[in-house]
């Protein structure tokens, strides 16, 4: 393990698409691999980081600009950082995107994408009866924006897949790109001049 291996993967998503379910079980299937992960999931976070903000547009880029910064940090010691946070706007998610970039730390955005009446069917929270039934303002995919992402890394089809499918599906997505790190640490370390060298009979 090195700080090569570390990453944010970003899981956004309408409420009830499957964000959380598919951070902890993913979680679960890296930590087996070895790996050192984290889940900054929204919930935990709004109450324990970012309790002063609500989900006014300001509020809701705040809140991802803070969890993209504790990402960033954390991804760049080498934890695998999943982040399944709404994110409804796509320059706050640029702008995490771009702050990873920077410091060269890897950052990938995965859109879990589940239709919205699926969502409503599922209604984990009761968020979308309480906007039916007029008791919630604002609730995202609803009555407040959310841009799709234009160009994500990876799609989870959520809304037609088991949960552990999905699961499956952003493990091997995580796994792939940090072998293929490995692969090019490898090719880094050893030139191929050096490497004819090494494998020449002295
Ligand atoms: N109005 C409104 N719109 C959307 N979501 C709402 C709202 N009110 C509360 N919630 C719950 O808060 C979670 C969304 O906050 P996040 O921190 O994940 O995202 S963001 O700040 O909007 O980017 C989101 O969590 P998930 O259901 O896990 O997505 C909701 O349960
Ligand atoms: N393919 C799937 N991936 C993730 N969750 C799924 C899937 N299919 C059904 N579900 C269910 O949908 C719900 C998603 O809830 P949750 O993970 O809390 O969503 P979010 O974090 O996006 O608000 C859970 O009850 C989960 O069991």
């Amino acid at each position: 393990m090195s700080d090569r291996d570390g990453m944010t993967l970003w899981l956004t998503g309408l409420p009830s698409t499957g964000k959380s379910t598919i951070a902890a079980d993913v979680a679960d299937r890296l930590r087996r691999d070895g790996a050192r992960v984290t889940v900054l999931d929204g919930d935990e976070i709004r109450a324990e980081l970012t309790p002063d903000l609500g989900y006014s547009r300001a509020d809701r880029d705040e809140n991802v600009r803070r969890i993209g910064f504790v990402a960033r940090l954390l991804a760049a010691q080498g934890v695998v950082v999943l982040a399944p946070v709404v994110a409804p706007f796509a320059a706050g998610r640029a702008s995490v995107r771009a702050a990873h970039d920077r410091d060269g730390t890897s950052f990938y955005e995965a859109y879990v994408a589940t239709p919205l009446a699926e969502c409503a069917r599922r209604d984990v929270k009761g968020l979308y009866a309480d906007q039916r039934a007029g008791r919630l303002r604002g609730l995202t995919g609803v009555d407040d924006p959310y841009e799709v992402p234009a160009a994500p890394d990876l799609v989870v089809p959520a809304g037609a897949q088991r949960p552990g499918e999905s699961a499956a599906l952003v493990h091997e997505f995580v796994r792939a790109r940090r072998d293929s790190r490995h692969a090019g640490t490898h090719r880094r370390r050893w030139p191929s001049s050096l490497r004819a060298s090494r494998s020449s009979p002295a």
